[in-house]
This record gives C-alpha cells, sequence and structure tokens, in this order.
C-alpha cells in the first residue's frame, strides 16, 4: 500500500525522532510534549483502543490530574449532565444557562467523570452532546478565566481539557454535537471531540480565541485541521470567522443541517439529531463500536499500526454472534 504524503507526514510528526524532538524543541519542552512522543508508541495504543479507554495524559511525566482537578473544583456552578439510553445513544448536555452554557471548573471536572461512565458503557453506541436551553457553548468560563489567567495554570487546565477532549472522540461511539444557537471558544473547540456536527439554523461555530488574545488550548486547532483542512483552518481561526450552517456544511465542518422547529427556537433538534445518528447506530454494539474503534486507529496511528489494530478489531467480530446470525441468514446486500 502507497502511503499518502500526509500519511507520510503523520508518521514523521508521531515518530519519537526528528519532528517530534523538533516541536519539543520549538514549544515549551513540558511535560505535555514528551506525553505526544509517548502516545504515538504503537503497543499501548492499539490497546488502549481496543480496551476503549483512551486516556492519554493521566501517565504523562508531571501532569497531577489530582491536583489540577482541586484548583478546577475551586470554581463551581452548572453541571454535566448524562442520560444513557435503551437504543444505545446517550445524551450528554452541558448545562449552565445562566451563562450561556460556559465551562466552569467543576463542570470540566464533571466532564471527566462522564467520560468515563462513558468508557465503561458497553451497551452504548452513540452520543449526543448538546448544551441547554437552546444554546452549546460558550467556551471557558470568563470568571474562572481571569482567575487562573496565569501561564501555569492555564496550561494545566488546557492539559486536563485536551485529555478529556481525547478521550471523548475516542469512545467507541459515534458521536455528534447538536449544535443550537453558538458554540464559542473552547464551546467551538467541543463540537471538534465529536465524530459530526449538526447545526440548526441560526447556530453558529465560531473559533474566538484571537479576539481574546488566544489560541485554541483544548485540542481544538488539531482536530479542525483534520476536519477542514489547514487553509479553511487558518482562516477561521485567524478571522475568527462565523460559521453558520451553510458554510459549515461548504467546508466540511457540518455534517447536516437540520430543520428545528417551525418557530426556529430548534425545540425538535434533539429528536431529529437522534433519528440522523440513528441511520448509522443501527445494528450490534459489537459491530458499531468496532467500526468507530477502526476508524479512530485510521484516523491517528501511523499505518502500520492502524493495520495491525484493525486485525484485532477484526478478530473481535468475526465469528461473532451478529457475523454467524448474517452467515445463516444468506444475506444478499441489494
Ligand atoms: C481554551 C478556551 C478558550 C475560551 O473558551 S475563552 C471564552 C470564549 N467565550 C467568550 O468569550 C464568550 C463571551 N460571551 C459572549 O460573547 C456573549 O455573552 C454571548 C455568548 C455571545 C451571548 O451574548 P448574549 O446573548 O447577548 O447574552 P449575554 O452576553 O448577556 O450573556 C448572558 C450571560 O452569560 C454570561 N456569559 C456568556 N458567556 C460567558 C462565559 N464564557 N463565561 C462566563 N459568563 C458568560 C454573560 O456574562 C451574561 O451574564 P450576566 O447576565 O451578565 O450575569
Amino acid at each position: 500500500m502507497v502511503l499518502s504524503a500526509a500519511g507520510q507526514h503523520l508518521l514523521r510528526v508521531s515518530r519519537p525522532g526528528a519532528w517530534g524532538q523538533h516541536l519539543l524543541r520549538v514549544s515549551r519542552p513540558g511535560a505535555w510534549g514528551h506525553h505526544l512522543l509517548r502516545v504515538s508508541r504503537p503497543g499501548a495504543w492499539g490497546q488502549h483502543l481496543l480496551r476503549g479507554i483512551g486516556s492519554v495524559s493521566t501517565t504523562a511525566k508531571g501532569f497531577q490530574e489530582k491536583e489540577i482537578r482541586e484548583k478546577l473544583q475551586a470554581f463551581p456552578g452548572g453541571s454535566i449532565d448524562l442520560v444513557k439510553q435503551e437504543s444505545g445513544i446517550a445524551v450528554l448536555t452541558v448545562n449552565n444557562p445562566a451563562r450561556m452554557n460556559a465551562f466552569s471548573g467543576s463542570m470540566m471536572v464533571e466532564l471527566e467523570e462522564r467520560v468515563s461512565q462513558l468508557e465503561e458503557w458497553t451497551e452504548g453506541k452513540g452520543l449526543i452532546v448538546q448544551g441547554a436551553a437552546g444554546t452549546f457553548c460558550s467556551g471557558s468560563d470568563l470568571n474562572a478565566v481571569r482567575a487562573i489567567s496565569n501561564p501555569q495554570d492555564g496550561m494545566k487546565m488546557c492539559m486536563f481539557m485536551q485529555n478529556v477532549l481525547t478521550r471523548l472522540l475516542r469512545l467507541p461511539l459515534l458521536s455528534v454535537a447538536l449544535v443550537e444557537g453558538s458554540a464559542l471558544g473552547g464551546g467551538a473547540e467541543l463540537t471538534t471531540a465529536c465524530d459530526f456536527r449538526l447545526m440548526v439554523p441560526g447556530g453558529m461555530i465560531r473559533f474566538v480565541h484571537k479576539h481574546m488574545g488566544l489560541v485554541p488550548g483544548w485540542g481544538g486547532a488539531a482536530r479542525l485541521v483534520r476536519i477542514v483542512g489547514s487553509q479553511n483552518a487558518l482562516k477561521m481561526l485567524g478571522g475568527a470567522l462565523k460559521v453558520d450552517p451553510e458554510m459549515g456544511l461548504q467546508i466540511g465542518l457540518a455534517d447536516g443541517v437540520l430543520e428545528g422547529s417551525l418557530d426556529g427556537s430548534g425545540a425538535n433538534a434533539l429528536l431529529e439529531a437522534e433519528q440522523w445518528l440513528g441511520c448509522y447506530t443501527t445494528g450490534p454494539a459489537s459491530v458499531i463500536r468496532a467500526i468507530k474503534n477502526v476508524v479512530v486507529s485510521g484516523r491517528e496511528l501511523p499505518l502500520e499500526v492502524a493495520l495491525r489494530t484493525e486485525r484485532d478489531v477484526f478478530g473481535t467480530v468475526w465469528g461473532g454472534p451478529a457475523n454467524l446470525q448474517a452467515l445463516a441468514s444468506k444475506a444478499k446486500h441489494k
């Protein structure tokens, strides 16, 4: 198989050789940089995926999650609510409407706990991430941001959220961000930690970081480049562009536009999103989860490792109940 230019580039970036070292030298050689190099080691990675656990930085040198959690807990407010449904689709709600669903520190910690619960949910197939009360999420709670505006604390918060959102994206569930109202700053980053984005008319995704004197720090830039390409990402970040549903579809950020309700309130949006997602999650959980796992490994791992992981995931479904049933029914795919 021929490696594409992009594939070769990814291999170079993820090898703890020239490129990685270079990145470490250019940026601050903190624990996180070393962690990136560790994450790309083949063995651990494939195992992670198979177990459906995508913890990234908890083992990184110098990353003291307990200390960060305590710091974040000092900024309470709002909640992250999780409802696991019998259909195999769970709904995660960012709930802080008094602050346009901004993330308080305690909500960041709660998000980590909800992701852990989803990692343990073996019957799950899909996930919808939404905001409460008709808007998605306005990013970090600016009150907390002001209180921890020194670079050390900022980087710790950022590591915590990178870790959580990476695990969210790697869940063996097909995930959708349901964007009603505004997804701003960290809220825009959150949308990129889902496999798909569905927008309601009037919805907007906007990386406002530049206007805050920032760049994305929750992994949103890295994920955005992979979704829309570097040209579009540069425009979105450089211009703090307001991406509406039409532009979202055009650049590949949005995977669909929902009708919302006739009065424009989007009250129907969750139901529509469930129907949309149902097209991809119909079938046994073991197979849907395996599909997600092979796609994540193809997206994130060097080709050799991705192929090995794919073989291992294949082994989990080959001769399994769904496979045997399909063989017995002599299925025709007309
Ligand atoms: C690495 C992460 C980087 C980040 O996420 S930095 C944060 C980026 N986000 C922002 O800067 C959002 C700033 N907020 C806004 O632009 C506007 O509030 C927004 C969301 C467009 C809504 O505008 P409006 O509909 O006019 O409503 P409003 O301004 O009166 O807001 C209602 C109440 O919500 C509050 N709010 C909105 N976003 C917040 C935030 N991120 N942190 C803390 N509080 C926030 C806002 O202060 C207002 O509260 P209050 O009613 O004045 O007590």
